[in-house]
């Protein structure tokens, strides 16, 4: 293969939309940039689009450990009970977005200026704001035509808070099916294979080296690499290429090339906490619809088939915490419930509690380790407790409280601030977020500066949800595209 010009690592959320970037500058009178993408190949007919079944919206849920997915779990957790959560993450063209509930939150007006506090004024909010509009126009978000009864009431209700701005999460679907990626990669080339850890000449990275069926083989480029492959698997490469913590990387071998303590921590997630009702709403959400719903989604777009599972929702009080309605018992579903159910899902939108990702060993098919360290910050627990109690006021206190039966999570029972909390460590899971492990910032202890680049080397950039300097106000995809449009801009010059 002749030399490319840039070569992205990873084909999820961000590498596609910076191949898409980049690629698309290859037009008029620009002399052609080539670009090269790596991903792992996931099966035979991977680069196919996914079959119908799989394009329904809550087909999600069963891709969860499949072969899309690279099947990672958390060391144990000290405050959740001592659980290990099971960290999915996607794999594939469109990485986690192959795999994910497709909600479509637009950053905030905090975001933004969180986003431009962090480039110490490099980047505005106006750029910010700029670069998502142009990742919403290549998404095109679709509303959805069909709610459920558990989304419609919750929402009626909502509507009547001050501080809440509730609303039915627009998706990343084309004609309510799953949207498929793989075409933003018209102008790129695309390599199935796994990356090991960049190649340098001196300070500049010049390529990387890759695992392709089994064997190991090299890659180079001219202007250099870019890493998009996520929040846990991009520290492990800069690990891997000796660039974090000295003494860490000198236990395992690794000859150190940049001493960066941060690469790897930092790393933040949205801890949700779900709140489950037995309702008397009239349906019951099956995950194997009828023939007749199945058809109509066929034909019309619309219908239960529709439903991504996480429908509706907003952010409550002022934007402190985020709200996730089902029609379904969160804990159990797909499996069938004796009555119609109805989860509230309730997470802190930006926590305090920060954990980090190291790597095992310096081998590229071990599993990184990974410390979410969930609840490490007191405060974090305190106010999900408060943001629970607030949830089931709004329920009591509402023409709601009509629809609900029993309240099955944490349960009725549980009512001081002590059980809360206990029912918080048993029950608890991830909203699948992870952030910040190679944090962006004009600081000098952050692992990426200002214009993206990997500091104490020259030509290799971060774009991807490791990065992000916090976690942003609701689902990522929105962000990390944004993210990944301005990378573009500042790499391309
Ligand atoms: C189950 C689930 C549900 C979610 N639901 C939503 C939602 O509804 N809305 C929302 O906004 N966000 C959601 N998210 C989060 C969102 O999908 C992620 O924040 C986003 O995909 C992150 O983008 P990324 O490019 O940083 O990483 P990813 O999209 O994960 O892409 C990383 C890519 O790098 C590849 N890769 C990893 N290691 C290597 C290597 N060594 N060599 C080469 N390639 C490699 C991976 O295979 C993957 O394709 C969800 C995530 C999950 C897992």
């Amino acid at each position: 293969m002749n030399r490319t010009d840039w070569i992205i690592v990873g084909a999820g959320v961000a590498g596609c939309t910076l191949a898409r970037q980049l690629g698309s500058q290859q037009t008029g009178s620009q002399p052609g940039r080539r670009v090269t993408i790596i991903e792992p190949c996931v099966s035979p007919d991977s680069d196919s689009p996914p079959p119908i079944d799989q394009q329904r919206p809550s087909r999600w849920l069963t891709l969860l450990g499949s072969g899309d997915d690279w099947n990672l779990s958390t060391e144990p957790s000290e405050h959740l009970a001592g659980r290990k959560i099971v960290w999915p993450r996607g794999r594939g063209i469109g990485g986690s977005a192959r795999i994910n509930a497709m909600i479509w939150f637009p950053p905030t007006e905090v975001d933004f200026a969180c986003w431009e506090s962090a480039s110490g004024g490099r980047r505005s909010i106006r750029q910010w704001r700029d670069a998502y509009q142009v990742a919403e126009s290549i998404v095109c978000p679709e509303s959805p035509c069909w709610i459920s009864e558990a989304s419609r009431r919750f929402l009626s209700v909502a509507e009547t808070l001050p501080d809440a701005s509730p609303m039915i999460y627009q998706r990343i679907n084309r004609n309510g099916r799953r949207l498929d990626w793989a075409p933003m990669l018209k102008n790129t080339d695309v390599v199935r294979a796994t990356v090991d850890r960049v190649l340098f000449k001196g300070d500049r990275a010049v390529g990387v080296s890759i695992i392709k069926d089994g064997s190991p083989s090299e890659l180079t480029s001219r202007c250099g690499v870019i890493l998009c492959a996520g929040s846990i698997a991009t520290p492990t490469i800069l690990m891997r290429s000796g660039i974090g913590d000295a003494s860490e990387l000198s236990r395992h071998g690794i000859d150190v090339r940049v001493d960066r303590p941060m690469v790897g921590h930092k790393l933040k997630d949205h801890l949700v906490m779900p709140v489950i009702f037995e309702t008397n709403f009239k349906d019951t959400f099956r995950l194997n619809p009828s023939a007749r719903d199945v058809a109509r989604w066929q034909v019309m777009g619309t219908g239960p088939v529709v439903s991504n599972l996480a429908e509706s929702g907003g952010l409550f009080r002022g934007g402190e915490f985020q709200v996730h309605v089902t029609p379904t018992h969160y804990l159990t579903f797909p499996a069938d419930s004796v009555a119609p159910m109805m989860t509230l899902a309730i997470n802190l939108t930006r926590s305090k509690s920060s954990g980090q990702i190291t790597i095992p060993s310096r081998d590229a098919r071990s599993q990184p380790t990974i410390h979410p360290n969930y609840l490490s910050d007191a405060s974090d627990g305190d106010r999900l407790v408060s943001a629970v109690n607030d949830i089931r006021k709004l329920v009591g206190q509402s023409s709601l409280a009509q629809c609900i039966t029993k309240e099955v999570i944490p349960g009725n029972r549980r009512i001081d601030e002590r059980s809360i909390k206990q029912s918080i460590a048993r029950f608890s899971q991830t909203l699948y977020h992870p952030v910040g492990s190679c944090r962006y910032g004009d600081q000098i202890d952050t692992p990426v500066d200002a214009d993206f680049r990997v500091r104490g080397t020259g030509g290799l950039w971060v774009a991807d949800a490791s990065a992000l300097p916090d976690l942003p106000s609701g689902n990522p995809t929105a962000a990390v595209m944004t993210w990944a449009i301005l990378a573009a801009e500042s790499i391309a010059g």
